[in-house]
């Protein structure tokens, strides 16, 4: 599905990856983790050409990406979504027309494209907030609404930068619960760049470890299923009493 074959980039004279090959297959939930640095967002990044590599090539199914640009780049990239850190809404549009905007981009038929926004609004558990504006949503309501955004042409490949490191644990619990249905019922394929081990251990079907722009290991993994916090007050002053008398 997402084949990455003898990968380089460099910034200038620094060497942010080096030589990498990797091979997600359909349906993976493949995750990047590594220390600050390592180059997880640049991988990332490289495997819709966000970022083009100086050497190698990145397929997307049978298509090699490094071999587009111009309007045949753009028409790719339809089948590759993308999420970040800090959502990229756009302030000045409510939820539904910053879900909206990217059917526009993508020259989606005019006529259908209220019914798919209300679609991917409702698949997020959103379409009630459709007039809300993005100042007015919590920080998990924000990056559901990047991911509807995302989802909206249909992409067979979920890109994930960082998807919960703004997010409190509750949240970051229903984030990754989105991402898993979004697998499981759409069966898009995701790839997850994140420096936070529980969230690759609960959600991630394989994983790879970057160590200075390399891959250190990748390997099959078991997801240990999403953890849900405790989310009551009765909860945090049990956790911290009982942490107090471990101390
Ligand atoms: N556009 C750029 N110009 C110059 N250097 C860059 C650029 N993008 C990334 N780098 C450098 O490449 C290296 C890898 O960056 P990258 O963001 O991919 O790492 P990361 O593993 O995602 O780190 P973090 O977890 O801190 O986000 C870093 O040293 C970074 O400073």
């Amino acid at each position: 599905m997402i084949e990455v074959r003898h990968v380089s980039k460099k910034f200038e004279s620094f060497t942010a990856i080096q030589d990498i090959s990797l091979s997600i297959p359909e349906g993976a939930i493949h995750g990047i983790i590594g220390t600050s640095g390592a180059g997880k967002s640049t991988l990332l990044r490289l495997m819709n050409l966000l970022e083009r590599p100086d050497n190698g090539s990145v397929f997307i199914g049978d298509q090699d990406l490094t071999t587009l640009s111009g309007s045949a780049l753009r028409a790719a990239r339809k089948s590759i979504g993308m999420i970040f850190q800090h959502f990229h809404l756009v302030s000045n549009k409510t939820v539904y027309h910053n879900v909206k905007v990217a059917l526009e981009l993508a020259g989606y038929p005019k006529s259908q494209q209220a019914a798919r926004v209300m679609e991917c609004l409702s698949f997020v558990g959103l379409d009630a907030l459709k007039d809300q504006y993005p100042a007015q949503l919590s920080g998990g309501q924000k990056q559901r609404v990047a991911i509807a955004r995302a989802l909206a042409t249909n992409p067979s490949v979920l890109l994930c930068d960082e998807p919960t490191s703004s997010l409190d644990p509750q949240t970051t619990a229903e984030v990754l619960s989105v991402l898993k249905d979004i697998n499981e019922r759409l069966g898009i394929t995701i790839v997850i760049v994140s420096h936070e081990m529980e969230v690759i251990k609960s959600i991630c079907t394989e994983v790879t470890v970057l160590e200075n722009g390399r891959v250190y290991e990748s390997f099959t993994h078991e997801p240990t299923g999403i953890h849900m916090p405790g989310n009551s007050s009765a909860y945090f002053v049990q956790q911290l009493k009982g942490a107090e008398r471990d101390a």
